[in-house]
């Protein structure tokens, strides 16, 4: 009998991980091996299958943003599967709760200071001598610490309720100096990589204005971001970028000329599908994704100097934020998602973290309510309905 999604969602413990997209649901438990590295994780299944430990094995986790540090991949002592989150019922009401509060709020850095480093990020992009910055996605962080130990399975439950159409997750991260379990939570709308056989799938997302309550806003905010020759430019970056980085795999990659508008419940973005047919159809999900990312989606145009600028600027580690969380199975077929719209959940805090791209024509101000707006889709799950 299969699983619903709703169980393994009701199931789901911190020290697990839960992965749900648009195609399934994943909740696994236990270790039986982990790697840091990606690239070791096509080794690591082949091993556990010819050991028969799994028949059909999975690895499952989160890679970092950053090159090099260490990822926490996992093939899980039990697998349980269903089909995705959004074929599940509307859960009763009473179910969506929020969690207990008061919350302190603690942003890194200022919102003031945030939107000063959009300024001179701009300023570097449009007149500096020499300056090879086209893009620059600049994040910030939001420190949110409530009154006792967060429950990262209601907040995982609250997330998966409102988007079911995404990827929701929660994995389990090495500790971070706090006891306890360490848990990434997030709710993405933005896809990585996809591989089920021979085809490969990414869909880019940049190019981005809040959803309003008031549907008559909400409609023009949508109609002018698809008009906005600005968001087009900073989307058409990423499309080039994911083509790019497909092609050395793929015998032919194919993207739409025009982007489209998705929605979430609290942002409309513009979106490309691009698809490829690999080459080799036993090239590894988990090698693909790396290729990818980062993605000028979340780092920027040319990829080491916004890096650069990253580091010069963010006063924080992003740790796993723009990173990618996903699984792999055994003959290469999975999905990776862009982590974004999440939080590194220990103790009694949750880091929240929302960026923005900035290409020539950002506006600083605007850049910083469209992280307020972002930030949002953590906030709500949490039951905080404030801009912060
Ligand atoms: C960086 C984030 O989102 C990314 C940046 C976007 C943009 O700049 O318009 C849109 C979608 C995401 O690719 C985030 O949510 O933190």
């Amino acid at each position: 009998m299969p699983h619903a999604s709703a169980d393994l969602l009701a199931a789901y413990t911190p020290g697990a991980a839960l992965i749900a997209t648009p195609e399934r649901t994943l909740l696994g438990q236990g270790v039986l091996e982990a790697a840091d590295d990606p690239a070791h994780v096509p080794a690591m299944l082949d091993a556990v299958q010819a050991s028969g430990r799994a028949p059909d094995p999975v690895a499952m986790g989160a890679i970092p943003f950053a090159p090099g540090a260490p990822a926490r991949l996992v093939v899980p002592a039990a697998l349980r599967t269903a089909g995705p989150a959004a074929d599940a019922p509307a859960p009763p009401e009473g179910e969506r709760r929020p969690l207990p509060g008061p919350w302190r709020a603690e942003a890194v850095p200022e919102p003031e200071t945030h939107r000063k480093a959009v300024a001179e990020v701009l300023a570097a992009l449009g007149g500096g001598a020499g300056t090879p910055l086209d893009k620059v996605v600049l994040a910030r962080c939001l420190r949110m610490t409530g009154p006792g130990p967060v429950d990262a399975g209601q907040v995982l439950r609250n997330l998966a309720w409102r988007d079911p159409s995404g990827f929701t997750f929660a994995v389990d991260l090495p500790p971070r100096g706090v006891p306890g379990p360490r848990t990434f939570v997030g709710a993405s709308p933005e896809l990585l990589l996809s591989k089920r056989g021979g085809t490969v799938v990414s869909n880019p997302l940049a190019g981005s204005r809040p959803r309003s309550a008031d549907p008559t806003k909400d409609q023009q905010n949508a109609v002018e971001l698809l008009a906005s020759a600005k968001d087009r430019r900073e989307h058409a970056l990423v499309v080039d970028a994911v083509a790019d980085g497909l092609r050395p795999y793929c015998t032919g990659v194919e993207a739409p000329a025009e982007p489209e508008l998705v929605r979430t419940a609290t942002m409309w973005h513009l979106s490309t599908r691009v698809t490829g047919t690999l080459a080799d159809r036993r090239t590894p999900s988990v090698e693909l994704a790396a290729a990818l990312h980062p993605t000028p989606a979340v780092c920027g145009t040319p990829t080491g100097a916004a890096r650069a600028a990253i580091a010069e600027v963010e006063p924080f580690d992003r740790g796993f934020y723009t990173g990618a969380v996903g699984y792999t199975r055994a003959d290469g077929d999975g999905e990776w998602a862009v982590a974004i719209r999440c939080a590194d959940i220990a103790g009694d805090t949750l880091d929240l973290f929302a960026g923005g791209g900035i290409v020539d024509g950002s506006d600083p101000a605007e850049e910083l309510a469209e992280t307020s707006a972002k930030l949002r889709t953590l906030l709500l799950a949490l039951g905080v309905n404030q801009r912060l």
